[in-house]
């Protein structure tokens, strides 16, 4: 970080952005993003979630100087993006969506060329150093078009991460990535968190929110509809799912005014959803034999992220 650079609280705020996609030839015109206020703090693992269409890549690719807003303020570790575009961009390193690189150009000559366009003296790089950090040192000089898509992702990021910034956006990080690379990615983002940097990330994948990050808001159709430490979210509902294998086919669900939910999940089982407040698995389970169903397997889980996803994008849309 340069002197130059201010520390506020939080590494980002939003506030009050509305984008409006101009109607084409082909689609009506859009709002991506509908009054969207929120602030990231600084050194947290901050999750970006919502459905697909939801205008994730639309806030992404705003803060990366590419879109442009309709209206509404963001500040980049204390630098307006309008006012002070540069500072605004020296504070943060983005990963985009998509895999774009010059196959001829080796990883060391990628984050070289990067350097160069941020204006940072060679002696002053750190391109070992980051291939290193991502763990690409020995394939410093292979061509880019050489390496696998996970390496080329981790180079991804060790290009975002050139000038040293203290945020790093990640739209998707893992989106089509092997599991066991989905893990090593996800020991890369903690990593740098220790290291102090700032992270946002977009998912599909709600577990890996649930275990990355600190922090998680939710978007749908532009808008904001959660916004919660993790644990916290994750325990929102208070709910818990109890699994029953009965002893013959399931034709009709038993039903219970207490029961939030009640659904078949198999031939044999069904998926009671309840309030822990409300009532405990045993008594979910008296009800089930009061209906006649003999009960030969259990079993519960917490609710969780997905739970509690489905739960608020569907309302939104009811
Ligand atoms: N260039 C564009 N012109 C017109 N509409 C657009 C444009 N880019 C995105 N949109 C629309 O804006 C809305 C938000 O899109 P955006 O890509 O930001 O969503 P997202 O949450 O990132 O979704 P995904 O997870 O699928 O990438 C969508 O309805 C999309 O069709």
């Amino acid at each position: 970080m340069s002197e130059s650079e201010t520390a506020t609280e939080n590494a980002i705020e939003i506030r009050d952005v509305v984008k409006r996609y101009a109607a084409t030839k082909k689609a009506p015109p859009k709002l991506a993003l509908d009054g969207l206020s929120f602030d990231v703090p600084q050194g947290q693992v901050f999750g970006l979630l919502g459905p697909n269409g939801a205008g994730k890549s639309t806030l992404i690719n705003i803060m990366a100087g590419t879109v442009t807003k309709t209206s509404g303020t963001i500040r980049i570790w204390g630098h307006d993006i309008d006012r002070d575009h540069r500072n605004a961009k020296l504070a943060i390193g983005i990963v985009p969506q998509e895999i774009i690189f010059d196959p001829f150009f080796t990883p060391y000559e990628v984050l070289e060329n990067q350097g160069g366009m941020y204006g940072i003296a060679k002696a002053l790089r750190r391109s070992d150093e980051l291939l290193r950090a991502v763990r690409l040192e020995d394939k410093r000089n292979a061509y880019a078009r050489s390496l696998s898509g996970g390496m080329k992702r981790r180079l991804l990021i060790a290009k975002a991460m050139v000038h040293s910034p203290p945020i790093l956006v990640l739209d998707e990080p893992t989106a089509g990535v092997d599991v066991e690379l989905r893990r090593q990615l996800w020991d890369l983002v903690q990593e740098l968190n220790a290291e102090g940097v700032t992270v946002v990330l977009t998912t599909h994948y709600l577990e890996e929110a649930e275990q990355l990050c600190d922090r998680i808001a939710i978007i749908n159709h532009g808008r904001l509809i959660a916004n919660k430490p993790t644990r916290e979210l994750v325990g929102m509902m208070g709910e818990k799912i109890v699994a029953v294998t009965v002893d013959r086919e399931v034709e009709a669900l038993p039903a219970d005014p207490r029961f939030r939910k009640c659904v078949k999940a198999g031939d044999r089982v069904i998926e009671v959803t309840y309030d822990k407040a409300e009532m405990t698995a045993g008594e979910v389970l008296g009800l089930l034999q009061d209906q006649g169903f003999a009960v030969e397997d259990v079993s519960t889980r917490e609710a969780d992220l997905e739970d509690v996803f489905v739960q608020l994008t569907s309302a939104e849309a009811a």
